[in-house]
């Protein structure tokens, strides 16, 4: 077969420096769309430091261009002391410079593009002074001046048009037109917004002589425009530069082989299944039937109704509940012998796995010397389905209709989690009663709700007739329904009842629930704590640490100990907290409901999930993902309408913390799909208690390999708690927040389906509680509240924000409120 042109011309290898910025893989996304048949190889600057002269030489030789990318820090720093920001960019750029000038053969250099960072430090490097900027912009948008000079080199063929560019950056060049001479920098572009910054910042600039161009503005930003044609031009005005300097090479070294096809990226794998020995893969059955539910029926209601009387027939049970808008569905997850919780606490090499037996004793056993979390729990979701039955099917329901979770695991990811497996940072060891840190329960027996149509669906992953201690799943079946027909009654009794009585159904309760209402002590955030944690993160925002800073603090509730109740197969006090923390939930879920609102108890922790912020859906049939970040937040308090609400939500501010959200996010994804897209760019979206800007980002494609849970493990922990650059944000917070746990607050909850789908939350406005009986000292709740801090941030502003969304997960605890 005859190659086409195309596939003819030799790859473009580019080595691409990345400072742990959270754009670079932008930069990737950008150039894979160009027209230069590009290969690309992402190096971390620090790992720049460990690579031999000799080796570095070599390795610069092979790539066509050098791209210095962006990152926290300032270049200043290393020339004068040699810190680490830059990693091993300077001695990348001795080699760059090495190579043409000083040895007997001269070779010509690659083209170098330097954006950001990169452009501080090679302009830095030739002369000219790198300072802070009077104020930083951060994800804030500049129209370019273009001179003259730049209207036909890297801006060729944009016609005058007004170019707009998003800026990151505390520090800028302070170009000296006195460093002459033949080596200097043209500028090509400055910033047009001078009256803000007293005076003009340059933009973009190019060697006099030599394949050198650099960006101080985002050219891969989603808001920045013209980022693609930029680039085209650059590597136009270089072609002929790069094909004599490959004839050049090719002299002296062989010519390198090309292969059929780029080879993949590095990628987590976890299709290498490691199956513990009691893990052999069976064939399973998966088991449909689905029912219609009264069109007249209150389904929130019903819901909780439901888990009640479920939880006196089963025992223990999960819930997912869209309790607000635009949640459709809702879980219900019912134990049975296959039921298993696995825990995980950092750094420990081992997992506990819980177990009920056929005598519904709790059985614990460990899995020792793992290498990989998840590894282990990929083998128990290594579920073979030889078969489906749909029993009930009275009419056809489209298979895009049909509920995504169908058993699988169920539970949170901590923050912390993120932190470590995430980004590879460490963390604090949890002193005194932590909870664990991975608390996931698989369950095969399941209850999907389509809230729109008024469907319920019983759902069971079985082998045989799935006969254990609660009978076959055809008795379950049995049981559910019974059950669904007597909380349907009860629903409509209640309803009755309320109508003529106005009480509402949460405020009932037990003696006991009534004592423990009252808590006995509360610790909220200190508002001139807060605020000092804001001058802090303001700090960093100056010196070019960071771009944005999700700073928090956590309240912490300690529950006044109930007075016991006897209950089957449990302790009584065991009985008598799950009882109380069931009340919480159903008066948070009155109170603030959200689409992602969760109960979820193991023997741990119990999280009180009220979210309104999807972190990821997966559906790995369609290879395709979706992440919609919040940020931006205004108060509903009946005084705001969504139109004063969007008002208050377009300004620079509200919108630069949202876009930088929205890049961080683009590079988080472009690592695991090949295709990154923003389908909705900050919407306004009208909550219970609050307005949010919120943006919905695209993932399709995934790179050879990867499957949704790859995607969530490398996007943890979630970019809006973090805020960008998220590595070295996440150790500046760190730092802020006195290297306290956040816990689960701050990670993900949801479920990882055997379907092949997956939907995370964020856990914000939620409460997870810490000790209780089982650990032998009082529970305490904690509630977690912050907001992200950005340049324009002000200080009382954010302390009433952060009470704001505080507030939205107080209100489970009536007298508790501030
Ligand atoms: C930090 C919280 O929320 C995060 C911060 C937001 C903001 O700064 O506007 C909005 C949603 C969340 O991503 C919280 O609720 O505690
Ligand atoms: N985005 C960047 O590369 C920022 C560079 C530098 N840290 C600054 O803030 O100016």
């Amino acid at each position: 077969m005859e190659a086409t042109a195309q596939q003819r011309r030799r790859l473009y290898r580019i080595l691409l420096i990345d400072s742990h910025d959270s754009f670079t893989f932008n930069l990737v996304s950008l150039f894979s769309d160009l027209s230069i048949r590009p290969q690309i190889t992402v190096i971390t600057s620090d790992k720049l430091l460990l690579v031999s002269s000799d080796l570095l030489l070599a390795l610069v030789l092979r790539f066509d261009a050098v791209v210095i990318g962006p990152g926290p820090g300032t270049p200043v720093r290393t020339a004068t002391l040699g810190d680490s920001d830059m990693g091993g960019i300077p001695r990348v750029w001795e080699t760059i410079k090495s190579a043409s000038r000083t040895c007997e053969l001269i070779i010509p250099p690659p083209v170098v593009i330097g954006i950001c960072l990169g452009f501080q430090w090679m302009l830095l490097d030739n002369g000219h002074r790198v300072v802070r900027l009077p104020k930083p912009r951060h994800g804030l948008v500049s129209v370019l001046d273009v001179c003259e000079q730049g209207k036909s080199d890297m801006f060729s063929g944009l016609d005058d048009k007004p170019i707009e560019c998003v800026r990151y950056h505390s520090l800028h060049v302070v170009y000296d037109p006195k460093v002459a001479g033949n080596d200097d920098y043209i500028p090509l572009a400055w910033s047009s917004d001078c009256h803000e910054e007293g005076e003009k910042v340059l933009m973009a600039a190019r060697h006099r002589r030599l394949p050198y161009w650099a960006m101080q503005y985002h050219p891969e930003s989603i808001c920045s425009e013209y980022g693609s044609e930029v680039f085209e031009n650059i590597f136009s005005l270089s072609a002929e530069h790069t094909s004599s300097r490959r004839a050049f090479i090719d002299h002296f070294l062989s010519p390198t082989v090309e292969p059929q096809q780029a080879p993949p990226q590095p990628q987590l794998h976890l299709r290498t299944r490691i199956l513990a020995e009691d893990d052999v893969p069976l064939t399973r059955h998966l088991r449909q039937a689905h029912y219609a539910l009264p069109a007249d029926l209150d389904v929130s209601e019903f819901v909780v109704t439901f888990c009640e009387y479920l939880h006196r027939e089963f025992g223990e049970y999960a819930l997912l509940d869209s309790a607000a808008a635009p949640g459709q569905w809702t879980y219900i997850c019912c134990k049975n012998d296959t039921t298993k919780n696995f825990t995980y606490f950092i750094p420990d090499d081992f997992m506990t796995v819980e177990q009920f037996d056929k005598k519904n004793q709790r059985q614990t056993y460990r899995v020792k010397d793992i290498d990989d979390v998840w590894e282990i729990l990929a083998a128990t979701m290594d579920v073979t389905i030889d078969s489906f039955t749909d029993t009930l099917s009275s009419k056809t329901i489209p298979i895009s209709q049909y509920p995504t979770f169908f058993g699988g695991m169920v539970g949170y990811v901590s923050y912390e989690a993120g932190v470590v497996d995430g980004l590879g940072l460490s963390v604090e060891r949890e002193s005194d009663a932590s909870v664990p840190d991975i608390d996931l329960t698989y369950y095969e027996r399941t209850l999907a709700i389509d809230l729109e149509r008024k469907i319920l669906y019983t759902q069971s992953i079985e082998v045989g007739d799935g006969y254990d201690s609660h009978g076959t799943t055809r008795d379950w079946e049995q049981k559910v329904q019974a059950l669904s027909l007597a909380a349907i009654e009860n629903v409509r009794a209640t309803r009755a009842e309320t109508e003529t009585s106005s009480d509402s159904g949460a405020s009932t309760g037990s003696i006991t629930d009534q004592r423990r209402r009252v808590p006995k002590a509360v610790r909220l955030p200190v508002a001139d704590d807060y605020r000092a944690k804001i001058d802090q993160a303001q700090g960093y925002l100056a010196s070019g640490d960071s771009y944005e800073l999700c700073v928090t603090d956590q309240t912490i509730i300690t529950e006044n100990p109930g007075v016991a109740d006897a209950a089957d197969n449990i302790t009584p006090a065991l009985a008598d907290e799950l009882e109380s923390a069931w009340w919480l939930y159903k008066h948070m879920r009155e109170q603030s409901p959200s689409p992602y609102a969760m109960f979820y108890s193991s023997s741990a922790t119990t999280l009180l999930g009220m979210s309104p912020e999807r972190f990821l859906f997966w559906d790995d049939n369609l290879q395709s993902c979706e992440l919609r970040p919040i940020k931006g937040t205004v108060k509903n308090d009946g005084h705001e309408t969504l139109a004063s609400a969007t008002r208050k939500l377009s300004t620079p501010k509200e919108r630069a913390e949202n876009l930088m959200i929205v890049d961080l996010i683009r590079h988080d994804l472009a690592h695991f799909c090949n295709s990154v897209k923003v389908s909705k760019l900050m919407g306004v979206e009208t909550y219970k208690t609050v307005y949010q800007l919120v943006s919905a980002i695209q993932g399709t494609d995934f790179r050879p390999g990867v499957s949704g849970i790859d995607v969530l493990r490398g996007c943890l922990p979630p970019g809006s708690m973090t805020g960008a650059p998220k590595r070295r944000s996440v150790e500046l917070l760190q730092q802020i927040e006195g290297h306290r746990r956040r816990g689960v607050y701050s990670g993900v909850s949801g479920y990882w389906s055997v379907l092949g789908f997956g939907d995370w939350s964020v856990v914000i406005r939620s409460a997870f509680s810490v000790g209780g009986c089982r650990a032998g000292r009082e529970r305490e709740w904690r509630i977690g509240a912050g907001g992200a801090i950005t340049a324009l941030s002000d200080r009382d502003g954010e302390w009433e924000e952060m009470c704001v969304k505080l507030q939205s997960a107080m209100r489970a605890f009536p007298n508790a409120e501030q």
